[in-house]
């Protein structure tokens, strides 16, 4: 496997395009707005920059990775790739048009991964002519940090594709893990919910954003609260893998916090907006 094509530049897609391109890979980084690209193509060279910086790549280095980055808008320009990697807004809906679009544009042979975080992998294999071919290949924000990928099997995965998977994240410097196709995987089914009560525990006046986020990194040795951490993953991700879950399961034990929703309403979404639990400038 030599090039793969990244769908969306955005937290994720930014972090996927990166890793890729510092494996050694030609990668092609497309999302629907050239200033949408560019964003994810500045994030990573600020990224790659504070490599340069700290002594762990050189100039050079830096200069061949981001020249093996190609950022598109029209898809047609990511030409004999053997790989796509999903990584754009969690909607169903909208991930499965990408889909068959994408199923109707590259030769069988071109695997389908999806960075969802909570969707089902079966469901977006039923839209294509090769289910077979389809994987869950979740990746953890910040891209570049964070060791585990895991890799999800659909009903309809095969052998073949989930080892190729496997092998690449290990190409990648990455550790998979093996997940069987269900709501939220298995990190998100425990993370994300943590992060919910956290809300309510906010909505509820139990205890301050600072005093929460203080008690979990103190008191569990978290690297970070659980409201930072909602902030850095996006408050509309961490809703959307919450009514994942409380649809799939139909269980009120995962029913999303009022909190959160009115602050996505509010177009609060975290780190990317500025603006979340807590308040963000460019530098922080
Ligand atoms: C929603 C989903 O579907 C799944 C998910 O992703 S859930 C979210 C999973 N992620 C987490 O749980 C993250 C939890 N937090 C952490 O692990 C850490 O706080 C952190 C890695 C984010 C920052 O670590 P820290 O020690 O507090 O800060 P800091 O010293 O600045 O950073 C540590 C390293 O990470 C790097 N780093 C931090 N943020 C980064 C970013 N956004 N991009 C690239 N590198 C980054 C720093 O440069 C630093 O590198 P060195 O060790 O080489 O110096
Ligand atoms: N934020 C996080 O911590 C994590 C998110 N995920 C998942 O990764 C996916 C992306 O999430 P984020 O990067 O956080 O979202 P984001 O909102 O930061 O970026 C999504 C990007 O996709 C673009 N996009 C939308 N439709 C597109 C299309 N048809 N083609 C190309 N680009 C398109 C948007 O313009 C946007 O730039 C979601 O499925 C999410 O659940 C997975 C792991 C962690």
């Amino acid at each position: 496997m030599k090039s793969v094509l990244v769908l969306g530049a955005g937290t994720m897609g930014s972090g996927i395009a990166q890793v890729f391109a510092q494996a050694g890979f030609k990668v092609f980084l497309r999302d629907i707005e050239i200033n949408l690209v560019e964003k994810g193509l500045t994030t990573i060279n600020k990224n790659l920059e504070r490599l340069v910086n700290k002594g762990k790549l050189t100039l050079e280095d830096k200069q061949e990775i981001i020249g093996r980055i190609k950022g598109i808008v029209n898809i047609e320009e990511a030409q004999n790739v053997d790989l796509v990697v999903e990584g754009i807004v969690e909607n169903i809906e909208v991930k499965k048009k990408v889909f068959a679009e994408l199923d109707e544009i590259f030769p069988a042979n071109t695997i389908f991964a999806t960075n969802t975080s909570s969707l089902s992998i079966t469901d977006l294999a039923a839209v294509t002519k090769r289910p077979e071919k389809v994987i869950g290949m979740h990746f953890f924000n910040p891209v570049p940090v964070m060791q585990l990928v895991e890799v999800i099997k659909g009903v309809a995965t095969s052998e073949e594709t989930y080892q190729t998977i496997c092998d690449l994240v290990r190409q990648l410097g990455k550790t998979p893990v093996t997940v069987n196709e269900a709501p939220g995987f298995v990190v998100n089914r425990l993370l994300i919910p943590m992060i919910n009560e956290a809300a309510y525990l906010l909505m509820e006046g139990v205890a301050t954003a600072e005093d929460i986020d203080t008690a979990m990194r103190l008191g569990a040795n978290h690297p970070m609260g659980p409201l930072a951490l909602a902030d850095l993953i996006g408050l509309d991700v961490c809703l959307a893998i919450m009514e994942t879950l409380h649809k799939e399961f139909g269980d009120d034990k995962y029913r999303p916090c009022p909190l959160l929703r009115k602050m996505v309403r509010a177009g609060h979404l975290g780190r990317k907006t500025q603006r979340g639990f807590y308040q963000y400038t460019n530098e922080n």
